[in-house]
C-alpha cells in the first residue's frame, strides 16, 4: 500500500540512544516524508546505522519518541510493522545462506523468512520476484547460489528482496560498500531510477561518500558523534562548511550534472 504523498513516514523526536556510558545518538529530531529520498552521511561511528535501525523498527530509543508509518515504537507489534519496511544491511546479508538460490532469496521476503523452506509461493509472488530480479539485473543468476555472486550482484539481490513486500519505506545501509567503480556506477544509475519513480517508497540511504548519492535524492542528514549537524534539502546541507564540520576535515564540494564530489580543501 502506498503512503499518501508528503505524509510523514518516519518521525523522530528528542531521541537518545544510550549503551552503558556511550551516547550513540543524542537529541535527534528527524522527519522523513513519503515523497522524500534521504541520504545519511557522517564519519565512521557517527551513529548512522543506529539511526537507520530506529527508522526500521529494529531498535527502541532510550529516550524520546519514534513513529514509523504512523505507529509509535513501544506501542505497536514490530513484527506487524517490519514487513512494511524494506531494509538492506551488511548484517542482514550475513544471515543469507551462501547455498540459497538467488530467486529464493528474493521471493522468500514475502514470507518474512530467510531462505525457502516449505512455503508455497503463488503466481503473484513469483511474477513480482521475476520483475524485481529483472529490474535489478540479477535475473541471469536466479538459479545460482547466493554465495557465488559478486559483491555488486549480492547488493542488487538484497535490494530486490527488500522491495519484494512492496514496502512503504526503503532503508539501504551502505549499498555501495565494497563495490568497484563500475559496480558503484551501475548501482547509482539503478537507485536514481528508483528515486525518481513517483510510485516508489520513501527512501533512506546511508553512505560515507558523496559520490554515491544518486541524482533524484532530495534531502540529506549529517551526523557527527551521535548528533545532527544539519538536516534538510540536499542543496542546503551538502555544502563545504557543513560537510567539513561533519567529517572534521576541511572539504571542497562540487556538484556536476547531479553528482557530488568532495575532496580535502587546498
Ligand atoms: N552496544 C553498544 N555499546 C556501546 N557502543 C556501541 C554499541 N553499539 C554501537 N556502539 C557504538 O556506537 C557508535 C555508533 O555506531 P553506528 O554503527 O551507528 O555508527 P555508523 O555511523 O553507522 O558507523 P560506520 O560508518 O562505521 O558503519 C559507534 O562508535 C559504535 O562503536
Amino acid at each position: 500500500m502506498a503512503c499518501v504523498e508528503h505524509e510523514p513516514v518516519v518521525e523522530i523526536r528528542g531521541v537518545d540512544v544510550v549503551r552503558g556510558q556511550a551516547h550513540l545518538l543524542r537529541g535527534v529530531d528527524w522527519t522523513v516524508r513519503a515523497d522524500e529520498r534521504w541520504v545519511l552521511l557522517g564519519p565512521n561511528g557517527a551513529g548512522k546505522t543506529t539511526l537507520l535501525q530506529l527508522a526500521g523498527a529494529q531498535l527502541h530509543p532510550t529516550r524520546g519518541e519514534v513513529r514509523v508509518l504512523g505507529e509509535t515504537l513501544g506501542a505497536v507489534d514490530v513484527f506487524e510493522l517490519r514487513p512494511r519496511i524494506g531494509l538492506t544491511s551488511a548484517a542482514l546479508a550475513q544471515r543469507i545462506s551462501p547455498s540459497e538460490r538467488v530467486g529464493d532469496v528474493v521471493v522468500s521476503a514475502g514470507y518474512a523468512v530467510m531462505g525457502r523452506w516449505r512455503e508455497r509461493y503463488d503466481v503473484h509472488d513469483l511474477t513480482r520476484a521475476a520483475m524485481l530480479m529483472q529490474q535489478w539485473g540479477v535475473s541471469p543468476f536466479a538459479h545460482r547460489p547466493f554465495g557465488t555472486l559478486s559483491e555488486g550482484e549480492r547488493k542488487r539481490t538484497q535490494i530486490a528482496r527488500a522491495l519484494m513486500t512492496d514496502p512503504e519505506l526503503l532503508l539501504l545501509d551502505e549499498p555501495g560498500a565494497g563495490l568497484d567503480l563500475g559496480g558503484r556506477e551501475d548501482l547509482v544509475t539503478r537507485l536514481t531510477g528508483l528515486a525518481r519513480d513517483h510510485y516508489a517508497p520513501a527512501q533512506v540511504l546511508v553512505t560515507h561518500h558523496v559520490e554515491e548519492i544518486p541524482p533524484g535524492y532530495t534531502h540529506a542528514l549529517l551526523l557527527r558523534e551521535g548528533e545532527v549537524v544539519a538536516a534538510g534539502p540536499m542543496a542546503e546541507v551538502l555544502t563545504a562548511p557543513l560537510l567539513s564540520e561533519a567529517f572534521g576535515v576541511g572539504l571542497d564540494v562540487q556538484l556536476e550534472r547531479g553528482r557530488f564530489a568532495a575532496r580535502r580543501a587546498a
